[in-house]
């Protein structure tokens, strides 16, 4: 359990590049543990490259970030990877691997992650799978899965090393409206145990149904709904 009080993630006076170009400039907000924060925009505003540069798939070379502990601009490429585990990342094009059971799409995950115990690997994979209604499905193939299914194997996945933020880039994007509002629900319950979540999304629903924090990239800034008049109308 980590009971300090510092911000899950923390971005100050940094520039969002694409290449040599900037995206956002001056962009400054943190992400409490235990916050439910929205991303929104246009498309092309920069809600990706925000969430790539937090998982250090973007350089950081202008401000500084921090997100769970590790500090972006002076990051090693051989600290990514356990940047990585204590963060959660889950994509709306789900990049399971197709050709291995749900079982071992997770069991990958932990090996790669450090571990080796066979009956411990079972039984977080058993939590996990618990955790979003699919225990069920351990022995399946993810193209035996509905889309909703495949994207909650993809969030068992991103749960499998207790991360204290998960980051979702558009994770309903790709899902009919019912199943992407279970799988909203799922982002809450995970969220009232104790985990963070940035969410990226265009779902005018789900900000009109859920008044969390909103973050919103709008020409070439990040605004924050806890410090602007951040306005949702129909434009993103
Ligand atoms: N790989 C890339 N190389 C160069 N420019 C890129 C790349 N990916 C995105 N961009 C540019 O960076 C800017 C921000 O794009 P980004 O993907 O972050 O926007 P977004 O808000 O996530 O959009 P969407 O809602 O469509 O996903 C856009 O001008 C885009 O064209």
């Amino acid at each position: 359990m980590d009971f300090s009080t510092q911000p899950v993630l923390q971005m100050t006076g940094a520039t969002i590049f694409q290449g040599e170009s900037p995206v956002l400039n001056e962009v400054n907000f943190a992400v409490e543990k235990h916050e439910f924060v929205f991303l929104i925009g246009r498309t092309g505003s920069g809600k990706s490259s925000l969430l790539k540069t937090l998982y250090a798939d973007l350089p950081l070379r202008t401000g500084l970030g921090e997100v769970v502990g590790f500090h972006l601009q002076k990051i090693k490429n051989a600290e990514i990877p356990y940047l990585r585990r204590k963060i959660g990342i889950i994509f709306q094009d789900f990049q399971l691997f197709y050709d291995r059971s749900v079982s071992e799409n997770l069991s990958f995950v932990l090996r790669a992650t450090g571990w080796t115990d066979i009956a411990k690997i079972k039984e977080r994979i058993s939590e996990v799978l618990i955790q979003v209604g699919l225990i069920d499905s351990l022995l399946k193939m993810p193209h035996q899965l509905s889309g909703g299914e495949q994207q909650r194997v993809v969030i068992a996945r991103a749960l499998l090393n207790e991360p204290s933020i998960l980051l979702a880039d558009e994770p309903t994007g790709n899902l009919d409206p019912d199943v992407a509002d279970e799988i909203f629900k799922l982002f809450q319950d995970i969220n009232k145990k104790g985990t963070a979540i940035l969410m990226a999304t265009h779902n005018h629903e789900l900000l009109r149904k859920f008044p969390y924090r909103v973050l919103k990239c709008e020409k070439g800034k990040l605004l924050d709904s806890q410090l602007h008049d951040v306005s949702l109308g129909s434009s993103f």
